[in-house]
């Protein structure tokens, strides 16, 4: 018996639908790194009002020819909630659409420490991207993560070893998401009252630590990353950071602290 038979149109088209939206999904992220690499949420910050299609389009210097293809991204990323429309008048005192940001595309602005372009620049790339296309493989294989599978078994992080490049904007990217902890970790004081000192392992550049170090001086912060991710800087009275293999050691200390986003962890098991 077909499985589907007492189905009627509607539901068969909302089925086909749910799965478009499925299959697609990798447009809204990708049409989210066309927004930061055009610069756009900066673009319309500095225009200081919604903008309209033609000045977004004279302001981005693109080929006005394209100025079709600009509308139909913008349309897909107001859909998504990066960014929203408000009414403005033209010259001639017509009421036109105009794009403005939503709190979500503030949080690309280059002045602030919490600007998350790395971050999408980061995820979006091919580096990353690329071993999701090997997952049926990795089930297959004896590889620890996909990226091994896509990658000849070279593991992630040695190939972030060898690309100082990547690495870095990689490295901006956790450090950025890390700003984002500055809201929160005052209120958090019940969790670190009565620590001497904490290790941050896999502390990226020590962005969450330094928070940690500046709001809560008593304690003695430490970041252990890898050789090619710590930060060549002084230590200071409260915070230090030490090159290491955290599965060869971790120094001694009150408390141990493992930050990671949880997509990105979710990520991490499998992919990378
Ligand atoms: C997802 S990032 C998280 C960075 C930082 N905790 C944050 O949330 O911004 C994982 C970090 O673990 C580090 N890492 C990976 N393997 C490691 C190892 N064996 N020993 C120490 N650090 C390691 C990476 O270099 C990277 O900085």
């Amino acid at each position: 018996m077909d499985p589907i038979q007492n189905e009627g149109a509607k539901e068969m088209f909302e089925a086909q639908a749910h799965l478009f939206k499925i299959i697609y999904n990798y447009v809204s992220s990708t049409s989210l790194k066309c927004a930061v690499e055009l610069d756009i949420p900066e673009v319309i910050h500095k225009h200081g009002r919604p903008i309209t299609l033609p000045e977004l389009v004279s302001a981005l210097e693109i080929n006005p020819a394209k100025a079709d293809g600009l509308f139909k991204l913008m349309r897909l990323l107001v859909h998504t909630g990066f960014f929203s429309t408000a009414n403005v008048q033209s010259a001639q005192q017509q009421q036109e659409e105009a794009y403005a940001l939503t709190l979500t595309s503030k949080l690309f602005l280059k002045d602030k420490p919490y600007c998350l372009s790395p971050l999408v620049l980061t995820l979006t790339d091919p580096v990353f991207v690329n071993p999701c296309h090997f997952l049926s493989r990795w089930f297959r294989d004896n590889e620890l993560s996909a990226y091994e599978t896509a990658n000849d078994g070279t593991v992630f992080w040695d190939y972030m070893a060898k690309n100082p490049d990547f690495n870095s904007i990689y490295n901006q990217a956790m450090a950025s998401d890390s700003q984002l902890a500055n809201l929160i970790v005052k209120d958090c004081q019940p969790i670190f009252q009565g620590l001497g000192s904490l290790v941050d392992v896999g502390g990226g550049t020590g962005s969450f630590a330094r928070i940690i170090s500046e709001a809560f001086p008593g304690i003695k912060c430490t970041v252990l990353d890898l050789p090619h991710v710590v930060p060549k800087v002084p230590d200071t009275d409260n915070l230090k950071f030490i090159a290491g293999d955290m599965f060869q050691s971790i120094p001694p200390a009150d408390a141990f602290f493992f930050k990671v986003s949880f997509g990105i962890l979710i990520a991490l098991e499998i992919l990378y």
